[in-house]
């Protein structure tokens, strides 16, 4: 079992998007304030209800429940979309975390990779529709980005055009399993819910359920974990955190902010029960140059980013789509618990 974690006071900015025209300078003043200091920040009065969210948390939990011989008709492949499970090992733990995810994107990456309506009628276009919903709140957070760095206002939002067919953005639908308590962690052996990691993209919108706790950060790297608990105080709110390639667009002035779902391991407060959250994360135009105001990087396309971020945590995966004599789906690994 772990040691006891240690945790930090640190401030989240909460950031309200109400009046967002004639607010605008004011909130770009506070996003691009969160995005240099800390990395993330929560979004109030965004458009989405609180009702709304537990919608498509409910189609989320539907699908998560078929039996995972329908979910693999759906399997994930390298363009980033479909279902997995316990495939993803990050890098700086070497481990799969306990959970199983479905990509889903604007374009042509889905070709065969949306699940048959007969399965679940209506999550097409249900998870569509709310996409878009999330494509219209990342595109504010966009212009406010692009003039802290002194890009044109539509200068993040051209390149994210959702109706483009290389367009790379993903909502991914994330469902946890229950952990073990702390006493039959020893048996159940190592595991992570989702180990510490930056986010390679552009933006994360990330919507948690009430009650499924889990999400920490740690800005500056090592000096403590610091809860991401918004949902508690303010159901409804969306946390947001920088990409590495928004940190590389920046010349690292905007930060990326190393994150995970804790592992639950007999902290006080430490949740143990199934989780679900929701993921959209803001991905170029595959051939979009990420280049800084500064040039402080080599340019490098969004599509040669991913794709280096996609080979590091999907090493084995893709490895067994190659080889493997059950290629094309998901491995039948069982949950720990
Ligand atoms: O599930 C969460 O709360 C966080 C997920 C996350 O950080 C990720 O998928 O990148
Ligand atoms: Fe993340």
């Amino acid at each position: 079992m772990e040691k006891a974690t240690k945790y930090v006071d640190r401030t989240i900015p909460e950031i309200s998007l109400k009046d967002f025209s004639s607010r605008i300078d004011e909130i770009t003043g506070q996003i691009c304030d969160a995005a240099e200091n800390v990395g993330f920040f929560a979004i109030v009065n965004h458009g989405i209800t609180p009702e709304d969210m537990e919608a498509m948390f409910d189609i989320s939990d539907a699908f998560f429940h078929l039996p995972d011989n329908v979910k693999a008709t759906v399997p994930w492949s390298p363009l980033n979309v479909g279902w997995e499970k316990m495939e993803q090992v990050r890098p700086t733990t070497g481990l799969a975390d306990m959970k199983e995810s479905y990509q889903l994107q604007f374009g042509a990456n889905m070709e065969g990779r949306w699940l048959a309506d007969k399965h679940l009628p209506g999550f097409r276009d249900s998870c569509l529709a709310f996409m878009h919903r999330l494509q219209a709140i990342s595109e504010m957070l966009m212009i406010c980005l692009a003039r802290g760095l002194g890009f044109e206002d539509d200068f993040f939002v051209k390149v994210h055009d959702p109706t483009h067919p290389d367009i790379m953005s993903v909502m991914r639908l994330i469902h946890y399993f229950p952990t073990p308590q702390p006493e039959e962690a020893d048996r159940v052996g190592n595991y992570q819910r989702a180990g510490a990691h930056t986010d390679w993209g552009f933006l994360t919108l990330l919507l948690q359920r009430a009650g499924q706790g889990g999400l920490e950060i740690c800005p500056g790297g090592g000096t403590g974990w610091t809860r991401v608990d918004f949902n508690a105080a303010a159901p409804g709110s969306i946390v947001c955190n920088i990409g590495d390639m928004l940190q590389s667009w920046s010349d690292d002035r905007f930060r990326s902010t190393l994150h995970r779902v804790k592992t639950p391991c007999g902290d006080p407060g430490d949740y143990y029960g199934e989780r679900f959250s929701l993921a959209f994360f803001n991905q170029p135009i595959g051939n979009t140059v990420v280049r800084g105001p500064r040039g402080k990087y080599a340019p490098l396309t969004g599509g040669e980013f991913i794709k280096r971020a996609i080979d590091a945590h999907f090493t084995a995966l893709q490895e067994k789509l190659r080889t493997g004599p059950s290629a094309g789906g998901p491995s039948s690994v069982e949950a720990a618990a």
